[in-house]
């Protein structure tokens, strides 16, 4: 049985599977550098100045040779896998050729950017042109220098991260072609994304789940009539065979019965494959819906909202549980006491008392159990929070020998669970054996004054028999259904969570697809008080940063910097106020749309079980191999991965080993970079990273700052200060200090003094 997790947004297949586990990154023929003829360059194309990035893929014949006296790189120093990747056949060389007269060699972006003549920095960053985002462009542009498009249609001829057009005089122009990745389809304006309709979701599985259980309901129905033929078989042998001694008679009803017997077998192991099939199916079904609605809801919540997948798996071993064919079979029950009936009203009053008792029994239990399992779940839960936190600090638990105190704190709640469901199986067991007993005294009743109607000769023999097996029957799914009444209701309490979180999933409202952001960014009187506390975590905060503009956030430990960075990503929604990409509020931006917009990288790195191509590329199917170079080189991070020993290929497990913490921090930051994203924030992206990692990072902040992407970084290090066009001192959740980078410093330190004290400061 093929099982099918469908959802538009979401793919239940195995990160690795993408790359069937891991093959080297290559680039396709198309994407690798064309050989450029040397004789057919501009002059300006000869101009270009390659970076190793930019040479990497595959040396530019004719830029090469104008090369050496403006590259101060030696290709030696060229990391080896940098070298040795990239190197077309002889039929996709003379392929490439074909393209070369009109085109110069290829580069990302970045390696596009970086090409340019670099501007000397004043040491102390004065870099009097940072707020003018233009101005560094029109200079370079004045040396003819390369110009890149990084986002071009895929029609073959100009590719993004393949092509550099080097035109003269014209500012860095982007082509915008929509989508995260800046060369996907082109963006359609009023494409509207279609609605993510949980309800109908809910409804079609409802459905389906009805329309099974119909189903078992026939054969069910069929099973318990045909259950009849052995109380039928034994009284007709009693009161037929036994007096007529008919050989004839007894062969027949045997193969009667035995008849009945293999259908009813037969019909009761469709309807559990049916059933088990049903739990398969709502799971695939509510599955993905479930799951999407859960990571939805808890940006609103407490975490606890992908409990409702476990509520699903509940709701799957009911569909599969012998407490659901019990409650399928009550319904026949009066079929079998109306039988009874018909032998004796006598032995039908008992059989209807009794099954009365066992009813009020199960009622009684109901009520003094549920108190105890509600406790014994409750203190579990908390048991299982410690087991996942001490999975997650493992660690920490071992290096700082926490293990004594981490098993006592488990420990102490799974006692009390165990304690407390002690108590209920007690109730529960000296209640099912209650009516166990009842039902058991129940028949022995019957037997007993079906004997004496016999004696009165009210009944015959084989009819007490037949009487008492049918009652028996009649018992069988009562008590089962009495035993799983509190799977039940824990049952309908786990469909009831799922059904409002799908029902309230704002997912389910349709977006319109806007156009590609710029990365214009506003926040407007941004107020943030979290859930359940007075506290005001950010006060007002309003300020506005153009495309391409890059602001560094500084403050104090807890002056609300990784809050406003949330805040900006979407991850935490402000109690008021607004936070906007390019006008638009991002609580109306298609969430898709603008996750891939964006990018974020948190001060808690975590990586996904995955290579480091996956992380990179988010996890997405459709991540090419040429996008997770571009982002790696973007982040300035490409030479550090081409150092592992599997490169790209690397699997990096939950903890993030094999990488060290700051490896983690800048695989996180190629992931921030990844799809080429209008607005990144890091928050504190260099907290794990030497000297040789900060510079880097710089890097890649000039660059995104070249590729006109809008970039806020949060930081506690005065370093990161020298790169950034506006600078905001954040003090206890108010913006005490906002404006052009020198203007700030030297409010904050004074002119001249380089770097700022930003520790210092907000004591
Ligand atoms: N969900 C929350 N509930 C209660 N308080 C919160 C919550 N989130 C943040 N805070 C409080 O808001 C303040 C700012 O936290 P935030 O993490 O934004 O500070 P920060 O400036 O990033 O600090 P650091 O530099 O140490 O990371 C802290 O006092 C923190 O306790």
């Amino acid at each position: 049985m093929s099982i099918v997790f469908s959802s538009r947004r979401t793919r239940f297949a195995s990160p690795l599977d993408r790359h069937g586990g891991g093959g080297p990154l290559t680039l396709k023929t198309r994407d690798r550098v064309a050989k450029s003829n040397g004789n057919s360059l501009s002059k300006t194309e000869a101009r270009l100045r390659l970076t190793p990035e930019m040479r990497m893929p595959e040396p530019c014949v004719g830029t090469a040779a104008a090369e050496p006296a403006t590259h101060p790189n030696d290709p030696e120093e060229l990391p080896r896998a940098a070298q040795q990747t990239y190197r077309p056949t002889q039929a996709e060389a003379e392929a490439e050729q074909q393209n070369a007269n009109s085109k110069s060699c290829a580069g990302s972006p970045l390696r596009r950017t970086r090409s340019r003549p670099k501007k000397d920095k004043d040491p102390v960053g004065g870099d009097a042109g940072v707020a003018d985002a233009e101005a560094p462009d029109r200079d370079a542009a004045d040396q003819s220098t390369a110009r890149m498009t990084p986002s071009v249609p895929s029609d073959g001829k100009n590719r993004m991260g393949t092509t550099i057009e080097a035109k003269a005089n014209e500012p860095l122009m982007r082509l915008e072609t929509g989508g995260g990745d800046g060369k996907g389809p082109p963006q359609t304006f009023h494409k509207r994304t279609p609605p993510e309709d949980f309800q109908k979701t809910l409804r079609t599985s409802l459905r389906a789940i009805w329309r099974n259980l119909a189903f078992v309901l026939v054969l069910t129905c069929a099973t318990n009539v045909l259950i009849l033929a052995i109380p039928i078989y034994l009284f007709q042998i009693s009161d037929r065979v036994l007096t007529s001694r008919s050989l004839d008679t007894l062969i027949m009803l045997t193969a009667i019965v035995a008849g009945a017997v293999i259908f009813q077998s037969a019909f009761d192991a469709v309807r559990r494959f049916m059933l088990m099939r049903t739990a398969v199916e709502v799971a695939a079904r509510l599955g993905a819906p479930v799951l999407s609605a859960a990571a939805h809801a808890s940006l609103h919540g407490n975490g606890r909202e992908y409990q409702t997948l476990g509520d699903l798996q509940q709701v799957r071993g009911f569909l599969v549980s012998g407490t659901l064919i019990s409650f399928l079979d009550v319904p026949f029950a009066p079929l079998f006491i109306l039988m009874i009936f018909l032998v004796h009203p006598q032995l039908g009053m008992i059989v209807v008392t009794t099954a009365l008792i066992l009813m009020v029994i199960a009622l009684i239990n109901q009520k003094m159990t549920a108190k105890p399992f509600a406790k014994a779940n409750q203190a579990q839960s908390l048991a299982n929070q410690h087991l996942d936190s001490m999975s997650r600090n493992s660690q920490i638990i071992n290096a700082l020998a926490m293990i004594p105190e981490a098993v006592r704190i488990w420990g102490r709640d799974t006692a009390q669970s165990l304690t407390w469901q002690v108590k209920a199986q007690d109730r529960n067991v000296i209640f099912a054996a209650i009516s166990r007993a009842v039902r058991l005294l129940t028949q022995i009743s019957i037997l007993g004054w079906g004997a004496f109607l016999a004696l009165q000769g009210e009944i015959t023999g084989g009819m007490v028999i037949a009487a008492s097996i049918i009652a028996g029957r009649a018992f069988a799914p009562i008590e089962g259904s009495i035993e799983g009444w509190n799977t039940f209701l824990l049952t309908r309490g786990a469909f009831g969570r799922i059904k409002a979180l799908l029902s309230s999933s704002a997912l389910q409202y349709e977006k319109l697809r806007l156009p590609r952001p710029e990365g214009r960014l506003d926040v407007e009187r941004l107020l943030y008080v979290p859930g359940g506390t007075k506290s005001v975590v950010l006060n007002g905060i309003t300020f506005a940063l153009n495309p391409g503009e890059t602001l560094a956030v500084i403050g104090n430990s807890g002056a609300g910097k990784t809050t406003l960075g949330k805040t900006l990503v979407g991850s935490i929604l402000p109690t008021s106020g607004s936070v906007r990409l390019d006008l638009m509020d991002i609580r109306n931006w298609d969430p898709r749309q603008f996750g891939e917009n964006i990018g974020y990288l948190p001060q808690d790195v975590q990586l996904f079980p995955g290579t480091i191509k996956d992380n990179i590329g988010r996890m997405r199917a459709d991540a090419t191999d040429e996008q997770i170079h571009d982002a790696a080189v973007l982040a300035d991070v490409h030479n550090m991965i081409a150092t592992l020993p599997q490169g790209y290929e690397t699997v990096v497990a939950a903890d993030g080993s094999p990488l060290s913490g700051g490896q983690k921090q800048r695989i996180a930051l190629a992931r921030a970079f990844f799809g080429n994203p209008r607005l990144v924030v890091l928050d504190e992206p260099n907290s794990n990273l030497d000297v040789a990692g900060d510079k880097a990072l710089a890097r890649a902040i000039e660059q995104a700052k070249e590729s006109k992407i809008t970039v806020v970084v949060i930081t506690q290090k005065p370093t990161l200060l020298n790169v950034v066009d506006k600078i905001m001192l954040l003090t206890d959740g108010r913006v005490a200090l906002f404006g052009q980078r020198e203007q700030v410093l030297e409010k904050l330190n004074g002119p001249r003094q380089q770097p700022p004290e930003i520790q210092g400061k907000g004591d």
